[in-house]
């Protein structure tokens, strides 16, 4: 379980988390909603250590990590994937991946099959292994770029909108990856600012506003999108 209390965080003397409470049951796929520069991103990085928490604590199974160092935090489970398909473009498919590996460069044995089974998910990654990342698809370096988190084994797999300037059907393979994912019992926080998309998928949602979370639902409990919608145009009134 993944646990937010009260998280207050921003850069240098600007605040952009007002006190962000949220919990990420085990096995669960969670999604955090909310307009452009609403501190969705920032949330991520408090939880992975790239932004200092000033207030209130980030809990991963009942331990406090918030004096947990970023590079170490990936040994507790914890991994980002961060927004923008960023890849080692002049890095062969099959390098990037080995990179998520790093840290634990003595298991040979257990990288080669983490390789393989990344490769049974992602048959694209595979036909490809040779190739330069720079010269993947969107779609394909979104994969590529999921791929090299889950070289690190998390338990905690973070997700910065994954969809982002992808055609439609490359959405729906990406939702299902995810999806996958969750049957292996990972546990997933997805950022998103496709709202289909992540009520397709998600169990629970909160959606941020004014560094706090000013809405959040069960998915399923009869959440309606005009809502979420309206939710979104007074978010946009204010
Ligand atoms: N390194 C930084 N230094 C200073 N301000 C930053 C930094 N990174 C983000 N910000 C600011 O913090 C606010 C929240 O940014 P954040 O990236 O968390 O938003 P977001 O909800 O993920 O937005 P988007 O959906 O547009 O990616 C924005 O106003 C942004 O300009």
């Amino acid at each position: 379980m993944l646990k937010l209390e009260n998280v207050v965080a921003g850069y240098g003397r600007t605040r952009i988390l007002n006190g962000v409470s949220m919990n990420v049951p085990s096995g669960g796929l969670v999604a955090l909603l909310g307009g452009n520069g609403t501190g969705k991103s920032t949330t991520l990085k408090s939880i992975v250590g790239l932004v200092a928490v000033q207030q209130g604590q980030v809990e991963l199974n009942g331990n406090a990590i918030n004096a947990v160092p970023a590079e170490e935090r990936v040994a507790h489970g914890l991994s980002l994937v961060p927004q923008g398909k960023e890849v080692f473009s002049a890095m062969s498919v099959e390098e990037n991946l080995l990179m998520g590996a790093f840290h634990r460069r003595r298991d040979r044995k257990m990288i080669a099959e983490d390789l393989e089974g990344i490769y049974g998910r992602f048959r694209r990654l595979k036909e490809r292994r040779r190739v330069d990342a720079g010269l993947l698809s969107g779609g394909e370096r979104q994969m590529l770029s999921i791929g090299r988190s889950l070289m690190a084994r998390p338990s905690v797999l973070l997700l910065d909108e994954p969809s982002a300037a992808l055609a439609p059907r490359v959405v729906e393979e990406i939702a299902e990856a995810i999806l996958n994912l969750r049957s292996l019992g990972l546990t997933l926080l997805l950022v998103e600012q496709n709202v289909g998309m992540a009520l397709d998928i998600a169990d629970y949602i909160y959606v941020i506003r004014g560094g706090r979370i000013a809405y959040e639902r069960e998915v399923g409990s009869g959440i309606a999108m005009e809502e979420l919608q309206e939710f979104y145009l007074g978010a946009e009134r204010h």
